[in-house]
C-alpha cells in the first residue's frame, strides 16, 4: 500500500514537471519571439521590452519551481484535496484547473498551522520529500483522529521533516524554508503589511529567514502595489547580503532590492570603517541639528563695515552686511532647502545692487527724481545679473553645495560638537566614505535640496526637440496626403502649410508616446534613486542601526510599512539604538506591533548552554536564551595553546581534524589575528567579502553576524566584546571548538570540554 502511495505521488509530481516544462518552453519562446520582433520605432521597441521583462519575470518564477516544486498535500474532511508547492501551476484545460497551489495562498495555511487540537478542517497533511524530480519520501500526519484510514506513511514524529532540514549540511547560502515553516513563523510571515512589525528573537530563531519569506508573501499578496514600489531588504553587510541572496529568487521573487546601509546613497560606495567612537557620534539623532546649523554657517554675511566690493563696468558695487542680511532673511523665509532657496538670495542681492547702481548713475544732483526710467534700470539689472563677479560674490556667501562636498567639508572641520566628539569624527582629506557617513549624506541631501533646474531645463529642451521631431513627421505626412483627404479650411489663408492647433497638440502627444520610457525594474530604479519610496522595507539586525540611519530609512518608507527584525542581546554597534520604543517613537509613536520568536532552529542545546554564559557573565545573570529545537549529543570543546607562536598551527590542525564532507567550517578570530592565521589554513577564504560557499572561511566576529556554519572554531574569545562573542558562539549548526592562549573566563571554561 505504501509503495502504491509513493508511485501515485511520483506520477502526479512527474505530471507537474511536464507541465512546468511546457510553461517554461512557452515563456522562453515568447521571450525569443519578442526579442526577434523587429518593429520600427520607439513604440514597438517599448512594447517588446515590456513583454520581455514580463516574460523573463515569469521565467524566473518558473525556474524557481524546479526545486521542490511540490512539497505538500492537504486532504480536507470535506473532500477537497490540494497539493502545495513553491509556485502555483494550472493545467492547460479551459478552466485552467489549479494543479498545485502556491504556498502563500490562503488555502495553503493549514499546511503550516493545523494541529491535532485545531485541525482547520484537515483530515491528513502530507509532506512530500523530493530529490530533483524524484519523490523520495512521504510523511503523513493524521489530524482527524476519528479517521482510521492509514497510508503507511504516517510518521511517528511530526518534526521528522523539520529535523532533517535542520541537520542537513550547510552550503554557504541561506536556503528557503517553505516546506517546514513553523506555526509561530507563519503568523509573522502573513501578518498584515500596514504599519511597523517588530520581530524579536534570540540567535537562530529564524528572524532572517522569516523576514525573507514575509517579503515573498507580501509580494504575492499585494503584488499590484509592491511590485511597482519594490521591497527593500536592509542587511548588516555585503557578505550577509550575499549569504541571503538566493532565498527570494528561489521563491520566484525578483522585485526586491538587497542593500546594506552603506549602499543606500546612490553614487557612493562606503568602503571605509569608523572607530566605534566615530560611528557612535555620527549616528546620534542630534547630528541632524548639527548638520543644519553647520549649513546655516555656510549662508554667510560680510563682516559689518567690510563689504564685498565687486568691480563692475558702471562702477564698483558694494555688497554690504545689510544687503546680504536682507537677502538671507528672504531666502530663509522661503523655508526651502539651501540650494533651492539660493535663487531667492541671488535675486535679492541682484535687486539691491541694481538699485544701488541706479541711484548712483541716475542721481539728480539738484534733488530731482532719478534720471533713469524703468527700462534703463532693467538694463542695468540685466548687466548685474549676468556679471561673473556678482555671481562669484553670491557663491561665496550662499554656495551651491552637493551633499558630498558639504559632508566632506564638515568632517574635515566638525563644528557644533564637543571637542572630544569632533576629534572622533574628524577625518583626513580624501578618506573613504564609511557606512555611518551615508545617513549624514542623506540628511544633507534633504537639507540642501536637489537643484534640478538644470535637469528640468534639459528635460524641457529634450521635450521640445521631440515635439519638433514629431512635428516634422506630421509635416511629412501632411504633405504626402492625397488631395481628397485635404481639408481646404485647414489651409493657411496665404497658402503656406502651417500646422494648426490640433496638429500641434497631436505633435506633443506623439512626442510623449515616443519618449524613451524607463524600462528598468522597480528595484533597479529604486537603487539609483535616493528619493525612492519603497512599498515595504525589511530591516535585518535592526538593533544595530543608529538614530541617523533610522531617519534615512523612514524617509525611504513614507507609508511606514516595515518589518524590523533583531535581537538587542546581539547589539554590537556603538551607535545601535537599544530599545524598539526609542527607535520608533519619533516616527510612529507607539503604533507598532511587537512579536517574538522563541525557538532556536540553528544552534544545538549543548552549544547554547555555553553561549548563554556570555550575557550572564556580562551583568545579566538571569539571561535565558531561546530554547534549542534539537540536541546533537556532541559537546563543545576548548583547547588551550600555551604558546602564541603555536596558535596558527593548532588552528590548522583543528580545521584538519574536523569532520570533512559537504559542510562548511568557519574560523572566527579577531581581525588582528587574520594575517597570522590565514597562511596556515589551506584554501581558506577571507577578507572583506569572503566566498562563503568555500569549505573553510576566516571571519572576524562582526562579519559572522547573521551567518551559520556546520562547524565553528572561535579563536581567542577573551579579545571579543560581549555581544560579538555571543554572536560567534551561536553560529554553529553542529560543532563548536574554542582555541585560546589566554585563560578563559570561569563560566565558559566550566561549560567547555577540555581537549
Ligand atoms: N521553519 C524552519 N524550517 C527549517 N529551517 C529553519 C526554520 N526556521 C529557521 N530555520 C533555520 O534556522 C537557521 C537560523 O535562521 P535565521 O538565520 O533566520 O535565524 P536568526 O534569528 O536570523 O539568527 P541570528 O539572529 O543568530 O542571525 C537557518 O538555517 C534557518 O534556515
Amino acid at each position: 500500500m505504501s509503495t502504491e502511495e509513493l508511485r501515485e505521488e511520483q506520477q502526479f509530481v512527474s505530471g507537474l514537471y511536464a507541465r512546468l516544462d511546457a510553461l517554461r518552453e512557452e515563456a522562453e519562446s515568447a521571450v525569443r519571439a519578442s526579442l526577434e520582433q523587429v518593429g520600427n520605432g520607439l513604440q514597438a521597441r517599448l512594447e517588446r521590452d515590456v513583454l520581455v521583462a514580463e516574460r523573463s519575470g515569469l521565467l524566473a518564477a518558473l525556474d524557481a519551481g524546479e526545486n521542490g516544486l511540490c512539497f505538500g498535500r492537504l486532504v480536507f474532511r470535506d473532500g477537497r484535496d490540494h497539493h502545495i508547492g513553491r509556485i502555483g501551476i494550472r493545467a492547460s484545460d479551459a478552466e485552467r484547473t489549479p494543479l498545485v497551489l502556491d504556498w502563500r495562498a490562503e488555502v495553503a495555511r493549514p499546511f503550516y498551522l493545523a494541529t491535532g487540537h485545531t485541525p482547520m478542517g484537515l483530515r491528513r497533511r502530507r509532506h512530500i520529500s523530493t530529490e530533483g524530480r524524484e519523490v523520495t519520501g512521504l510523511h503523513d500526519e493524521i489530524l482527524d483522529l476519528s479517521d482510521t484510514t492509514r497510508t503507511g506513511h504516517e510518521g511517528a514524529d511530526a518534526d521528522e521533516v523539520l529535523l532533517a532540514a535542520l541537520n542537513s549540511a550547510r552550503t554557504g547560502r541561506m536556503q528557503d524554508i517553505v516546506q517546514t515553516i513553523q506555526a509561530e513563523q507563519d503568523r509573522i510571515i502573513r501578518a498584515p503589511h500596514q504599519g511597523v512589525l517588530v520581530v524579536e528573537g534570540g540567535p537562530g530563531t529564524g528572524k532572517t529567514v522569516v523576514a525573507l519569506h514575509r517579503a515573498a508573501y507580501l509580494l504575492y499578496a499585494h503584488r499590484e502595489h509592491l511590485a511597482k514600489r519594490a521591497v527593500l531588504i536592509v542587511g548588516p553587510n555585503p557578505a550577509f547580503l550575499g549569504y541571503i541572496s538566493d532565498v527570494l529568487p528561489a521563491l520566484g521573487e525578483t522585485g526586491v532590492l538587497l542593500a546594506s546601509l552603506g549602499e543606500l546613497f546612490p553614487g557612493i560606495t562606503a568602503t571605509g570603517t569608523d572607530t566605534p567612537a566615530a560611528a557612535e557620534v555620527k549616528g546620534r539623532a542630534e547630528m541632524a541639528d548639527v548638520l543644519e546649523r553647520a549649513l546655516e554657517d555656510r549662508q554667510r554675511l560680510p563682516e559689518p563695515g567690510a563689504p564685498v566690493v565687486i568691480a563692475h563696468d558702471d562702477g564698483d558695487l558694494i555688497l554690504d552686511w545689510e544687503i546680504a542680511y536682507e537677502a538671507r532673511a528672504a531666502a530663509r523665509e522661503t523655508r526651502l532647502p539651501h540650494n533651492l532657496a539660493r535663487p531667492t538670495f541671488a535675486f535679492h542681492v541682484i535687486d539691491a545692487l541694481t538699485q544701488q547702481l541706479a541711484e548712483r548713475i541716475g542721481h539728480d544732483p539738484y534733488g530731482g527724481p532719478n534720471f533713469l526710467g524703468p527700462d534703463d534700470i532693467a538694463q542695468l539689472g540685466k548687466g548685474i545679473a549676468t556679471s561673473a563677479e556678482v555671481h562669484a560674490a553670491i557663491e561665496e556667501l550662499w554656495p551651491t553645495l552637493t551633499p558630498e562636498q558639504f559632508v566632506t567639508d564638515y568632517l574635515e572641520e566638525p563644528v557644533h560638537l564637543p571637542d572630544a566628539d569632533a576629534a572622533a569624527v574628524r577625518r583626513a582629506p580624501g578618506a573613504a566614505w564609511t557606512p555611518a557617513d551615508v545617513p549624514l549624506l542623506d540628511e544633507s541631501a534633504e537639507l540642501l535640496g536637489k537643484d534640478d533646474s538644470a535637469a528640468l531645463a534639459r528635460a524641457e529642451a529634450e521635450r521640445q526637440r521631440q515635439v519638433a521631431y514629431a512635428q516634422g513627421v506630421l509635416d511629412v505626412s501632411y504633405a504626402s496626403r492625397t488631395y481628397e483627404f485635404e481639408d481646404k479650411e485647414e489651409s493657411d489663408p496665404d497658402g503656406s502649410e502651417v500646422l494648426l492647433a490640433h496638429d500641434i497638440i497631436d505633435a506633443e502627444r506623439m512626442a510623449e508616446r515616443h519618449e524613451e520610457a524607463d524600462h528598468r525594474s522597480a528595484a533597479e530604479r529604486a537603487a539609483a534613486d535616493r528619493t525612492w519610496a519603497f512599498g515595504h522595507i525589511v530591516v535585518d539586525e535592526a538593533q544595530e542601526l543608529s538614530a541617523m540611519a533610522w531617519r534615512l530609512l523612514m524617509r525611504r518608507c513614507p507609508t511606514r510599512s516595515m518589518t524590523l527584525v533583531g535581537d538587542p542581546a546581539q547589539t554590537a554597534e556603538a551607535g545601535g539604538v537599544g530599545s524598539w520604543a526609542d527607535i520608533l517613537a519619533p516616527y510612529v509613536e507607539d503604533r507598532w506591533e511587537f512579536t517574538r520568536l522563541g525557538v532556536n532552529y540553528r544552534t544545538p542545546a549543548e552549544i547554547m548552554a555555553v553561549a548563554a554564559e556570555v550575557p550572564r557573565a556580562a551583568g545579566r545573570p538571569a539571561f535565558e536564551p531561546p530554547r534549542s529545537v534539537r540536541a546533537t549529543g556532541v559537546e563543545p570543546w576548548a583547547r588551550r595553546v600555551p604558546d602564541f607562536g603555536d596558535l596558527a598551527a593548532e588552528v590548522a590542525k583543528a580545521v584538519a581534524d574536523s569532520p570533512a564532507g559537504e559542510g562548511r567550517l568557519a574560523v572566527i578570530a579577531p581581525r588582528t589575528l587574520h594575517a597570522t592565521l590565514a597562511p596556515a589554513l589551506d584554501g581558506v577564504t577571507a577578507g572583506e567579502e569572503p566566498d562563503l560557499t568555500r569549505p573553510v572561511v576566516l571571519l572576524d566576529p562582526r562579519q559572522a553576524k547573521g551567518l551559520e556554519f556546520d562547524t565553528v572554531l572561535v579563536i581567542e574569545p577573551t579579545h571579543y566584546e560581549t555581544s560579538d562573542l555571543y554572536v560567534a558562539l551561536t553560529r554553529p549548526t553542529q560543532r563548536l571548538g574554542v582555541l585560546h592562549t589566554e585563560p578563559l573566563p570561569e563560566p565558559l571554561a566550566r561549560r567547555l570540554t577540555p581537549r
